[in-house]
């Protein structure tokens, strides 16, 4: 009998939908990543030990040389991949500073709540792109 730890199948991973001046930051998944080219909210894995805050301030500061305040903690998404599961933990956060570098990401955008879904999501985004568009009416 094979032994899966739910663990292994269940990615838990943060992102970060961060506000400046009345727009939010979204950024492209790279073309040899899952989820290939498309958009997402910057995060990434929890690690063991590690708090959700402390992961995504965490992997702001990794993936984009920014230093965000976290906010609200939106609805968290589990989505079947097929091959894994993840489950998404959303936080509104504020952009408090530092110059983007792009070192995970192929490209970034400044979005406002409006206009967010004319973009292609990884799929897991879905709900959470919708939750925040509600809540800014
Ligand atoms: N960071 C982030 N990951 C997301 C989002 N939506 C979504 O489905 N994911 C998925 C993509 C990845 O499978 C996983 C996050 O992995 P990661 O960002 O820490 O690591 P990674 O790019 O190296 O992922 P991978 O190529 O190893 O799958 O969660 C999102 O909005 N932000």
């Amino acid at each position: 009998m094979i032994l899966i730890n739910e663990e292994d199948i269940m990615l838990k991973v943060t992102c970060a939908i961060i506000e400046k001046n009345q727009q939010v930051l979204i950024t492209q998944r790279g073309p040899h990543k899952s989820q290939a080219l498309l958009w997402e909210f910057p995060g990434g894995k929890i690690e063991p030990s590690e708090t959700e805050t402390d992961c995504l301030i965490r992997e702001i500061e990794e993936e984009l040389n920014l230093q965000v305040e976290l906010g609200l903690r939106l609805t968290p998404v589990e989505h079947n991949y097929g091959n894994f599961m993840v489950n998404l933990i959303p936080y509104v956060c504020q952009y408090k500073s530092g110059t983007i570098a792009l070192r995970e990401h192929v490209a970034y955008n400044w979005v406002s709540a409006k206009d967010l879904n004319r973009y292609n999501w990884c799929p897991a985004d879905l709900p959470i792109v919708e939750e925040y568009i509600r809540r800014k009416k």
